[in-house]
């Protein structure tokens, strides 16, 4: 039964090339070790984290209970007429449930993002018919912390109890669980790590709350779970990771990922996290690289630093192809990825280089000075300011200072778009990783920022160093005071750009900075200037 639930096609070169690891996955005893939560996988180094990030595998049964708490939450809210659920969580908490709401067609608004434009309209919703869920394992992020201050804020200012609006999801023994100012804490399995938490309280509260059959995902989960505990070749976790490994001892250390008609909404921007925050340390890694689909630059004319990998049904183009309902393929991937990390070596359950950049933001926010005295700008194109801090020289038109850059870009590696704006009224600004590919002809990544700090953010930092990044800021008309904190919104998200830029040049990375004083204006500019970039 559980294997028809999930179908992997792997393309026979890689198949054979994979062969040997998977005899050896196997023979350890790798699957049926996984399942029983055997810490020692990866290694002496990485057993103490492991110890305490295991319980994912069984969660398709210990999440069971859960389900009712969430219904009797939801016909609660309902019948006072709370019906709008507006989710404040980063990576691993928030990631999971937007898949689901996606995917099941309920409306959920989520906010990952710093951006003052995009929080403010989150707040010009209906407030009485809100409620906020802050969704954070530490309880200390601080994208998440700022969402809870302004709509805890924005709730009493019309007149509404802000513990009756608001429900939390953490880990015991957060400074979240202690919150007063909430109607109902869910506490989530702490020996579940951030990007392996998709069924669990961080994944489903959200989702059940706002109307997707949480039960169902369960329901797939369990139907595969036996399946990828298996100590067999057939095993679906095992020949992906083994093919993973393969393609990545063969040079192809990118999985370029496009839906194929899969029934499930972006299903990538999940995956991206659990592959880039899992693999990307200690120099390796595999970089998940998120296409718009199987006919988009960068998948079917994938060259040998790359696997094109399809999300559905497999077609041209594709070396793997993953197919299967949501709830199989959250726990398909999560085995695959644990495996392919004891094949890379690495620890798949730390994040050792996303501390860099939160650091970097936070002195920067302590010395509000040193952010507002960036230096002038290098050069400036209409609305388009350039900061070049490493990799250009800032000469000539935008164009050509473009071309330099993406010169900048090692054989084998990638470009990076990362674009501190409103991913809703911003949108345009993510078709720029297409143009960029098809133009420069490199593989290229694109993240909102901060949201992608929190998933490739580990991989450019700690991953193969071959990188090359192009930050996207924008001015903003209005910001938003965060209250009880010394800064805005808006100088939170700039000092997120300027210090992850510096822990990227620290890393001897070239970045470049271009600073929109319009936002549209600006966008239509750095979009004409990249059309020009194969003239
Ligand atoms: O749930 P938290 O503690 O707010 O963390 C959010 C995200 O930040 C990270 O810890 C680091 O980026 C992710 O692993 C995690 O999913």
């Amino acid at each position: 039964m559980g294997a028809q639930q999930i179908g992997i096609t792997v393309d026979p070169a890689l198949e054979a090339a994979a062969a040997p690891l998977l005899d050896k996955l196997v023979a350890d005893g790798v699957a049926s070790k996984l399942a029983a939560q055997d810490a020692t996988l990866w290694g002496s180094d990485a057993e103490s984290e492991a110890s305490i990030r295991l319980s994912w595998t069984a969660l398709h049964r210990s999440s069971r209970p859960l389900i009712g708490e969430i219904e009797a939450l939801r016909n609660d809210l309902r019948s006072e007429g709370v019906d709008r659920v507006v989710l404040a969580g980063m990576g691993g908490s928030s990631l999971a449930p937007e898949v689901i709401t996606a995917t099941a067609g309920v409306p959920l608004t989520v906010l990952d993002t710093t951006d003052p434009a995009q929080v403010a309209d989150a707040l010009a919703g209906d407030l009485d018919r809100t409620v906020l869920v802050v969704s954070s394992k530490s309880g200390t992020t601080v994208e998440t912390d700022s969402h809870r201050r302004v709509f805890a804020a924005a709730f009493a200012e019309e007149g509404l109890d802000p513990a009756r609006h608001i429900v939390v999801v953490t880990d015991p023994g957060s400074p979240l669980a202690e919150l007063d100012q909430c109607r109902k804490v869910f506490l989530a399995d702490p020996h579940v790590g951030g990007r392996y938490s998709a069924l669990t309280a961080f994944g489903l509260v959200p989702a059940g709350l706002a109307g997707a059959d949480v039960a169902r995902l369960l329901d797939q989960a369990a139907l595969v779970a036996d399946t990828v505990a298996a100590d067999t070749s057939e095993n679906p976790a095992l020949r992906l990771a083994a093919a993973f490994g393969a393609a990545h001892e063969g040079g192809a250390e990118k999985l370029v990922l496009a839906d194929t008609g899969s029934g499930i909404t972006g299903f990538g921007d999940w995956a991206e996290q659990l592959i880039a925050e899992s693999t990307g340390k200690q120099g390796t890694g595999l970089l998940p690289v998120v296409v718009e689909g199987p006919d988009a630059p960068g998948f079917g004319d994938a060259g040998a630093d790359a696997t094109p990998v399809a999300i559905g049904p497999a077609g041209d183009g594709a070396r793997i192809a993953a197919d299967g309902p949501l709830g199989a393929q959250f726990l398909l991937w999560e085995w695959a990825v644990a495996v392919a990390g004891r094949l890379l070596g690495i620890d798949p359950f730390d994040q050792p280089d996303v501390e860099a950049a939160k650091k970097a933001a936070r002195s920067l926010l302590d010395d509000p000075d040193a952010l507002h005295a960036t230096s002038a700008p290098a050069a400036v194109s209409g609305a388009v300011e350039v900061y070049a801090s490493t990799g250009t020289s800032a000469e000539g038109s935008l164009a050509d200072m473009l071309r330099e850059f993406t010169d900048t870009v090692p054989d084998g590696g990638y470009l990076s778009v990362q674009a501190y704006l409103d991913r809703l009224d911003d949108a345009s600004a993510a078709l720029l990783r297409s143009e960029i590919a098809k133009r420069a002809g490199t593989q290229t990544t694109f993240g909102w920022g901060p949201r992608f700090l929190h998933s490739t953010g580990q991989y450019h930092k700690g991953g193969h160093q071959n990188g090359v990044f192009l930050q996207i800021t924008g001015a903003s008309e209005e910001d938003l005071q965060v209250p009880d904190r010394p800064y805005t919104l808006g100088t939170l998200q700039l000092a997120q750009a300027l210090g992850d830029g510096q822990v990227l040049a620290d890393h001897g990375r070239p970045v470049l900075r271009l600073h929109l004083t319009d936002r549209a204006a600006g966008l239509a500019e750095v979009m004409r200037a990249v059309q020009e970039l194969d003239r």
